[in-house]
């Protein structure tokens, strides 16, 4: 299995990055197998990096105590692992494609039946005061959260978007299947945004990241179609610091910028490199794209898992 894994996968330290602590659930659910992952040729690519695969590894909750086999070790450095999970049974069908993560018996529930704009909100403090969990969209402006969002829950315009950076401008909760949110954000990195459309992010991030207890994760947007811009790593690296649950979602993976400039799959790989000394644990990670549909339907698993075991605790 260590080498089917190594073959297949970014080499990336593992996280936990949910709010709650850990703790396991044996009910099994049936777990959807999937197609081969998209033609981008990460994992050839990547085939051979395996200098990362010595990095420190640390046990989850499911691992048995005791020393860690080298494939164990190896499993937790570069796979999202959830909680229910031993990182010794880890079959290849259960790695979502174009991804770190891993399912486990909280996946269930991905589809989306119907969803409804709640509010938009411009303080933190206007949100939505209620129980049910959230994600939250975070990103450059122009990244593709809100072409994200409509994508995920297959309309159109449910959210609006714009070829000009600067469009969403304010905090906007959607109520997906009355059970949980996903919250547009206005982007951040804007500076020719006017005045009225810039965000003051300092009130923002005391006030929404750091206080929101039903913030399950955020969904840090990360272009793909472009080298790491500062501007994100920066938001990784505070999202990281300040123990903030986030998994990367790399958008645009569809484009590509002609043939000197880097394929997705390298700088989603540059990225997470760039990242990868401020994270003990390396966070789950997915390349989507709200053109092609790539990444939507693992996406929401990922999400659904998060939000079971949230619910759960
Ligand atoms: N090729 C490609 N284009 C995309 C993708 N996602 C979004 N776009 C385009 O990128 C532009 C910006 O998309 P938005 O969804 O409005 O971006 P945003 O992050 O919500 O931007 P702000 O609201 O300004 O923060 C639009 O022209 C989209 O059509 C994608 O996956 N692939
Ligand atoms: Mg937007």
């Amino acid at each position: 299995m260590l080498f089917a894994l190594r073959s297949r996968l970014f080499t990336l330290q593992l996280t936990s990055l949910l709010h709650k602590p850990q703790s396991f659930c044996h009910c099994h659910k049936n777990l959807p197998s999937f197609s081969p992952p998209s033609k981008i040729q990460m994992f050839e690519t990547l085939r051979s990096n395996t200098h990362f695969c010595n990095q420190a590894s640390f046990a989850t909750k499911a691992s048995k105590p005791g020393p860690l086999s080298e494939s164990t070790k190896f499993v937790q450095s570069v796979l999202f692992v959830p909680p229910g999970v031993n990182p010794d049974e880890i079959t290849d069908d259960l790695i979502l494609p174009g991804s770190n993560i891993v399912l486990g018996p909280y996946a269930g529930d991905a589809k989306i039946k119907e969803v409804e704009f709640v509010k938009s909100s411009n303080r933190p403090k206007d949100c939505p005061k209620d129980d049910r969990p959230e994600f939250a969209m975070l990103g450059r402006s122009n990244v593709g959260k809100s072409s994200l969002i409509n994508a995920l829950v297959r309309k159109k315009e449910v959210a609006l978007t714009s070829k000009k950076p600067g469009k969403t401008q304010l905090i906007n909760h959607f109520l997906v299947n009355k059970s949980w949110y996903i919250v547009d954000l206005p982007g951040y990195g804007f500076a020719n945004a006017p005045e009225a459309a810039r965000m003051d992010w300092s009130a923002f991030t005391k006030g929404y990241f750091l206080n929101r207890e039903t913030l399950v994760s955020v969904l840090l947007l990360v272009d793909a179609s472009v080298p790491p811009q500062k501007i994100d790593l920066d938001c990784a690296n505070w999202l990281g610091r300040n123990n903030i649950p986030l998994t990367l979602v790399f958008t645009k993976c569809d484009k590509m910028k002609g043939a000197k400039a880097k394929r997705p799959d390298e700088n989603i790989r540059d990225f997470q490199q760039l990242i990868r000394e401020n994270y003990k644990r390396h966070p789950p990670w997915i390349m989507t794209s709200s053109v092609t549909g790539l990444g939507r339907d693992e996406l929401l698993l990922h999400l659904s898992q998060l939000r079971n075991f949230w619910n759960n605790e």
